[in-house]
C-alpha cells in the first residue's frame, strides 16, 4: 500500500510568503494524479513537500499510511522511498548511463551483483537495453529523460514524483514518452504525482487531476468531470478556456451585466438564482456566418487558429472576448453571430437566493 495523503498541509517560506494554504489530497495506491495550476500556484512546492525537501508549516503528509511529515518532525527524503524525475539536467554527465542508474542502489549499499541485474532490468524497462556503457552526452534529450526515469525506478520506489519531467522534450517525442510513461506506470502499479503546466498532458495521462490556485486545491476530479462539470469559474477558465461573464440568473433566464447576451433558463446549467458568473465553454458556442439578426447579435472574428479537431476562434462581441470552437476556419475580420447553446452558472455566495 503506497498511497499519499496530505491533510491540511500549509507551507510558508522563510520570507513570509505562503505557498500552500491548507491542502487536502488523497492519492490512492497505484493512482496517477496530475497537479496543474497557473504559474506560482504552488505545484512544485507541493511536490517538494511530499518528497521531503520542504517541511510543511502545518498539516501532515503520509505515504503508505505512515506519517512522513508534520511540523517539527519528518522522515528525510532518502527515507521516504520515492523516485523523482525533473524537467532536465537530471543525470550526471560525468558518469555512464549504467553508473547513473546504479547510483541510488550504491548509496543504499545493495550487493554488487544485485545492482548489475537491476540496472539491466530497469534500462530494458525504459527501452534502453544495452545502453549501460554509453556516455550521457551521446544521448538524445528523450533518451536522457529515460535514463532519469530508470534511475528513479531502480530502487523500486513506492511513489514516483514527476516535476515537468516531459516538458523539455519536443513533439512528437514528448507524445511518445507520454504513452510509454503511462503504460510503464500502469504495468508497475506505481503511484504517480505528476506536476505539469501542460493541460492536455494532464488530461491525457492522469486518472485524476488536482487543480491548484493560489496555494489551494480548487477541484480534484477525473479529466471528464473537470472538463464537463468544472466546480468553479476559475477551473472552467483555466482548463477549458471558458469565457466568463457576470450577470443575473432569474427563473426566465440569464441576463449579462453590461452586455447584450441573454440566455433562456433551459440552456443555463447550475443551481441558484441571483447574481453570479456565467462560464461559456468554447465547444458550446456556434458561430453563424453572415451575421443575420440585430446589431446586438453581431461579433467580429479577432483570432482564428486552425486545429486538428476544430478551429480555436476568438470573437469580439461588444467588448467581450468570446472563445469558440468552429468546424470551419473563419477569417479574421469576418462578421459572425455567436449562439451560446449551453452555459454554466455559478452564483455569487452572497447573491444566491436558493
Ligand atoms: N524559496 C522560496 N522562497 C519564497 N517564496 C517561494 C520560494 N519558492 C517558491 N516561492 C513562491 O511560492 C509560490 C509557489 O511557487 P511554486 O514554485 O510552488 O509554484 P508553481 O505552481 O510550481 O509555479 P511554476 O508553474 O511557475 O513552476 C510562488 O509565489 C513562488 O514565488
Amino acid at each position: 500500500m503506497a498511497g499519499v495523503t496530505l491533510a491540511e498541509v500549509g507551507l510558508t517560506y522563510p520570507d513570509g510568503h505562503t505557498a500552500l494554504t491548507g491542502v487536502d489530497l488523497e492519492v490512492a495506491d497505484g493512482e496517477f494524479v496530475a497537479l496543474v495550476g497557473p504559474s506560482g500556484s504552488g505545484k512544485t512546492t507541493l511536490l517538494r513537500t511530499v518528497a521531503g525537501f520542504l517541511a510543511p508549516s502545518r498539516g501532515t503528509v503520509a505515504i503508505g499510511g505512515e506519517p512522513v511529515a508534520s511540523p517539527g518532525a519528518g522522515v528525510p527524503p532518502e527515507g521516504r522511498r520515492l523516485g523523482m524525475v525533473f524537467q532536465q539536467h537530471a543525470i550526471w554527465p560525468h558518469m555512464s548511463v549504467g553508473a547513473n542508474v546504479a547510483y541510488p542502489l550504491r548509496r543504499a549499499r545493495r550487493p554488487r551483483a544485485e545492482i548489475g541485474e537491476r540496472v539491466t532490468e530497469v534500462l530494458a524497462l525504459v527501452g534502453l537495453d544495452g545502453y549501460a556503457d554509453r556516455n550521457p552526452a551521446t544521448l538524445s534529450g528523450g533518451q536522457r529523460q529515460r535514463v532519469a526515469l530508470a534511475r528513479a525506478l531502480a530502487p523500486t520506489p513506492r511513489v514516483l514524483l514527476l516535476d515537468e519531467a516531459l516538458s523539455a522534450l519536443d513533439e512528437p517525442l514528448r507524445d511518445q514518452l507520454r504513452v510509454e510513461l503511462r503504460s510503464l506506470t500502469r504495468q508497475l502499479g506505481l503511484t504517480v504525482i505528476h506536476v505539469t503546466h501542460d493541460r492536455d498532458e494532464a488530461l491525457a495521462l492522469a486518472d485524476r487531476i488536482a487543480v491548484l490556485d493560489a496555494g489551494a486545491i480548487v477541484q480534484v476530479d477525473t479529466p471528464e468531470r473537470l472538463l464537463h462539470e468544472p466546480a468553479t469559474p476559475f477551473v472552467a477558465g483555466f482548463l477549458s478556456d471558458a469565457t466568463l461573464l457576470p450577470g443575473e440568473l432569474t427563473d426566465s433566464g440569464f441576463v449579462a451585466d453590461e452586455h447584450p447576451l441573454r440566455l433562456a433558463r433551459d440552456v443555463v446549467v447550475g443551481p441558484g438564482r441571483g447574481s453570479g458568473t456565467l462560464a461559456v465553454l468554447p465547444g458550446d458556442v456556434v458561430l453563424h456566418e453572415g451575421a443575420p439578426g440585430g446589431e446586438e447579435g453581431r461579433a467580429e472574428v479577432v483570432s482564428s487558429l486552425y486545429g486538428r479537431t476544430a478551429s480555436d476562434v476568438i470573437v469580439d462581441w461588444h467588448g467581450l472576448r468570446l472563445r469558440a470552437e468552429s468546424d470551419g476556419r473563419p477569417v479574421v475580420g469576418a462578421r459572425v453571430r455567436p449562439e451560446v447553446r449551453r452555459a454554466l452558472f455559478y452564483p455569487d455566495v452572497a447573491g444566491t437566493a436558493g
